[in-house]
């Protein structure tokens, strides 16, 4: 899609550094298992710039989590390369922070002792992150809960603290694997306008899966659609929506027509009906 709504800004415009790509990735195939191999990604082909936010959305199996831990170092690419700044990936990078659909919260910590899980683990020192890790909290809306423990929390809360502990280190890179896929609509809602807030305060690089094209399309700079066996990217859209993005963007003219492209392949790929 190349129309460019009145008032909308590209990325680089916003402030993002264009050219070189932040993230290469370079005809990767990923394949599981040796005897009857499994061939979950196939030939893909996707430079992120720094700064950038990209959705990927796509059908359940299609290799979306497959990509996002091959991006993280987490599993081995089968052909292909993938770099970041320019170096191969061949291990979780520094400046990288994950969060998953499950907060993987340890119910036995208090919730600024999930906080700082990251500042113990990079070998950083607590107190040089205490306060950090308080304020952070009362951002997400979690003041008064510091010292409470993750079984006293909705799931929206939980997956809060996940986002505050990805973040307290400052990555540059934040990978996040269906956060909000658990929520009900309401929080969803609420953390899908954080994150973008988020996003519009730190310009971090972003890759965002998720199976919504609404939260995709609200969330991203661009929308990476997915079709499976193999897993392959089907279509790179580019979401020209100014930013900030409140919410109430998405009852926007421009907005349902993002949807709907969306839609429209995924109807073309048999997955769902068209309208
Ligand atoms: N560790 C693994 N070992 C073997 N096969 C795997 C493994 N992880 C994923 N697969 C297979 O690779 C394919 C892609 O899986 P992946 O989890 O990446 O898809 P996905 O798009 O994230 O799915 P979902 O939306 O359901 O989470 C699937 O066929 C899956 O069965």
């Amino acid at each position: 899609m190349t129309a460019r709504p009145a008032g909308a800004r590209s990325v680089e415009r916003l402030g993002a550094p264009g050219g070189s790509a932040y993230i290469s990735i370079t005809d990767v195939d990923k394949s599981y298992g040796a005897e009857s191999p499994i061939a979950a990604l196939k030939d893909i082909n996707l430079d992120i710039k720094a700064g950038e936010f990209i959705s990927i959305v796509g059908p359940s199996g299609c290799g979306k989590s497959t990509l996002l831990k091959c991006i993280a170092g987490l599993q081995p690419i089968s052909a292909g390369s993938i770099s970041i700044r320019n170096q191969p990936v061949n291990a979780p990078p520094e400046d990288m922070a994950i969060v998953f659909q499950r907060d993987v919260l340890f119910d036995w910590r208090t919730v600024l002792d999930n906080v700082l899980m990251l500042v113990e683990f990079k070998g950083l020192r607590r107190k040089d992150y205490h306060e950090r890790g308080l304020k952070l909290l009362r951002e997400y809306g979690l003041d008064g809960y510091a010292q409470r423990f993750p079984w006293e929390l909705s799931g929206g809360m939980r997956q809060r603290v996940a986002i505050c502990r990805a973040i307290i280190v400052d990555p540059d890179l934040l990978l996040m694997d269906e956060p909000f896929g658990a929520l009900d609509a309401m929080t969803r809602d609420d953390l899908n306008a954080e994150l973008e807030r988020l996003w519009y305060e730190t310009r971090k690089t972003v890759v965002f899966i998720t199976h919504g094209i609404d939260e995709a399309v609200y969330l991203g700079d661009r929308v990476v659609v997915m079709a499976r066996n193999p897993g392959r990217i089907a279509e790179i859209v580019e979401i020209d929506i100014p930013r900030p993005r409140p919410l109430s963007i998405r009852q926007t003219e421009d907005f349902g027509k993002y949807v709907q492209h969306i839609r429209h392949l995924f109807a073309s790929m048999g997955l769902v009906k068209a309208e």
